[in-house]
């Protein structure tokens, strides 16, 4: 079974069907990207994976997300994070009146296991976890490079950084699968090209497997190795780059017919 495995997923808000039967699989260690229209589902989708949304049917019928073979419906947003999904969203959700070192620790949220009294009375043990998280979030520091910042109050710094920091607030959690709501929604080509870089990494080098949701089609089509097509909350097409700008249904009905619509970078 692949890694994640989304089957037959239907979504509907008072009688207006966000999603109608999608079905998609990503593999471990790659890069799946959601595109479609504005409306197109890809939104709603990532809010199935993450929990945010129940789909139809809820968790009692035949399970339509799995994870690693788990089941994620049964599960609420929270225990979902703890399996090793994490999430940016469209709009930066930081927490702007922290640095942005507090902002990574918040990521490391899911991870701290200790309470009260493991504090007091396992002190050694509390320290040594502390080290633990105080060491991965200064590995994401320097993996994305924030350390300039690491000091400076979230919401002060300029909107790429920003976006730099909320994707370090994901990698915190040491997600083994990591959803991305248009990373490079805003930037400038520069930035672009460097959280392209740094998404590529997350996945060659850290193992993380990506779902990604992007309108930049030279940046999807460049660094995925698969891309699923939504429209009006059905799949138009599934397969890789090449396959997809190749599918008549797709430039049809999403890309129009303008070659450079797909030229690489
Ligand atoms: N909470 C909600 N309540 C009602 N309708 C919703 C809700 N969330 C999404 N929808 C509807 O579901 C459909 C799909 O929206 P969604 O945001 O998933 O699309 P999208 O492909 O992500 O679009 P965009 O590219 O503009 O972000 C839209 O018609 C939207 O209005």
């Amino acid at each position: 079974m692949a890694y994640l495995d989304v089957s037959d997923v239907t979504l509907t808000f008072k009688g207006i069907a966000a999603l109608m039967g999608v079905s998609f699989t990503v593999e471990q260690g790659t890069i799946a990207s959601l595109i479609g229209p504005n409306g197109a589902g890809k939104t709603s989708m990532l809010n199935c994976i993450s929990g945010r949304y129940i789909p139809d049917g809820g968790a009692k019928g035949p399970c339509s997300i799995t994870l690693d073979d788990e089941c994620l419906l049964s599960l609420p947003a929270h225990k979902r994070t703890e399996l090793g999904l994490s999430r940016t969203f469209q709009n930066i959700a930081l927490f702007k009146g922290l640095s942005v070192l507090d902002n990574l620790m918040v990521g490391r949220h899911s991870q701290i296991n200790y309470g009260l009294f493991s504090s007091i009375f396992y002190w050694g043990k509390t320290v040594r976890t502390e080290d633990k998280h105080r060491r991965r979030v200064e590995d994401v520091i320097d993996f994305l490079n924030l350390s300039p910042y690491r000091h400076h109050h979230a919401g002060r710094l300029p909107y790429g950084v920003q976006k730099r920091v909320e994707l370090g607030r994901a990698l915190a959690a040491e997600p083994k699968l990591i959803l991305l709501d248009e990373p490079m929604a805003g930037m400038n080509l520069e930035e672009t090209e460097d959280m392209a870089r740094y998404i590529l990494d997350i996945a060659e080098e850290w193992g993380v497997t990506v779902l990604l949701v992007e309108h930049d089609m030279g940046v999807v089509m460049d660094i995925s190795d698969k891309v699923v097509v939504l429209d009006f909350g059905s799949k138009l097409a599934e397969g890789t780059p090449d396959e997809v700008q190749a599918d008549p249904s797709v430039i049809a009905a999403y890309l129009g017919t303008e070659e450079e619509t797909f030229t690489r970078r």
